[in-house]
């Protein structure tokens, strides 16, 4: 079973963007132009097309995708663009989609978001709701309508510092309530380049296995640290190589069964170009993206601005022509160049003959500007000009 998860923002100020996404499909098919389609769709059409690429035969038989964002990039507003784009968006149905806002904005989405797409939450307390100020209980996610909660992200162990044991037991309080989660494990650089990526990963994952209660609904989402928010995503070698151990793992510690079955999604700076070769590893069964829609929706923001700058040109270029043929034809006819030039008569005559001295620029300069501004709205020249990006 594969599992699509988004959450909306993160609760960190950050580097990171507004959403994440992670999600797998099994087919090929042809990505369809995004011109028409908001960023998100955009986005979520790119990742579909991607997992559709994988011929696999072990992957899950259903995707997840999953979005995040930092709350400095969440408002209300962005917040309920994105909800718009993503009711909009042809999501496929073997991917589950989950969005995991910050939890200023959780019933905001619950209140508009379409049922096909599930809510989470970006962390919850350790156990039942209390006098724990500041805190979320996983109670109150229940009661907004959330189903999954993402644990152990590396903001929350490395900035907020909670440890492993920590957050297996928030995993199985959460897991012991009713909720899903999207358990979050991932070396820093420095333990890569020491050589402990195994080790950290199979510490934190340990952490969670004597802790929670069953398999039955967490999905592990390996996001390196050095990867989160960096730009610099893991090569799908790299990734491949921590799923693959990671099922590894989980066949020597915990059973062949959920080793089989539990869905590992790969998180740390995927976007719509690179979510295709990922996609194709036998062990990566979706993603967590985070930055990658705010960067679609600046990216979108900025076609925009260019397009309207490109027509605002079409259609005050040969405005601009206009006035200068007639301000040539004026100064012409007052003889400003001409200066002891004299037609002759049969110039003259032929002048008149022909209506005046400006009337054939004019007509030529409001004919070029009826072309261009056809032009300019012509499909294939739109598309060539302003098409969207590629990838
Ligand atoms: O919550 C999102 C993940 O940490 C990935 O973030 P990112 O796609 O911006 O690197």
């Amino acid at each position: 079973m594969a599992v699509a998860s988004t959450s909306l923002a993160s609760q960190l100020s950050g580097p990171k963007s507004l959403s994440s996404y992670s999600g797998l499909r099994l087919s090929c098919s042809k990505l369809e132009s995004s011109h028409s389609l908001s960023a998100t769709q955009s986005l979520f059409q790119h990742l579909h097309s991607h997992l559709r690429l994988s011929s696999s035969s072990r992957k899950a038989s259903r995707g997840v995708v999953a979005m995040a964002g930092t709350g400095k990039n969440g408002t209300k507003d962005s917040i309920s663009k994105l909800v718009a784009d993503l009711n909009s968006a042809k999501l496929e149905p073997d991917v589950d989609v989950v969005v995991a806002p910050p939890f200023l904005y959780l019933d905001q989405v619950k209140s508009s978001l379409t049922d096909r797409i599930e809510l989470s939450g970006q962390n919850s307390w350790v156990g039942k709701g209390g006098a724990f100020t500041g805190e979320i209980s996983v109670e109150q996610l229940k009661d907004i309508g959330a189903t999954w909660v993402i644990l152990g992200h590396s903001e929350r162990r490395h900035v907020i510092g909670e440890d492993d044991q920590f957050i297996g037991k928030k995993a199985a309080y959460a897991l012991n309530e009713g909720l899903g989660v999207i358990a979050c494990i991932g070396e820093k650089l420095e333990e890569r380049e020491a050589g402990k990526t195994f080790d950290v990963c199979f510490q934190q994952l340990k952490a969670f296995a004597d802790a929670v209660p069953s398999w039955d609904k967490i999905v592990v989402a390996y996001e390196p640290v050095w990867a989160i928010g960096t730009g610099k995503v893991a090569s799908p070698e790299q990734a491949q190589e921590v799923h693959v151990a990671v099922r590894d793992w989980l066949k020597q510690n915990v059973s062949a069964e959920v080793a089989s079955k539990t869905r590992i999604i790969y998180g740390g700076s995927v976007n719509g170009g690179n979510s295709a070769e990922l996609a194709k590893k036998e062990d990566i069964d979706g993603f967590l993206v985070g930055g990658a829609s705010l960067k679609y929706t600046d990216y979108k923001s900025q076609m925009q601005h260019t397009t309207i700058n490109a027509h605002l040109f079409l259609i005050s270029f040969p405005i601009f022509l206009i006035f200068l043929v007639a301000s040539y034809s004026s100064i012409s006819s007052t003889g400003w160049f001409n200066s002891g030039y004299r037609p002759s008569q049969r110039e003259a005559v032929q002048r008149a003959g022909r209506g005046g001295s400006s009337s054939s620029p004019w007509g030529v300069a409001i004919l070029l500007v009826l072309l261009l501004v056809l032009v300019s709205y012509q499909s294939s020249v739109h598309s060539k000009w302003f098409g969207g990006r590629s990838d």
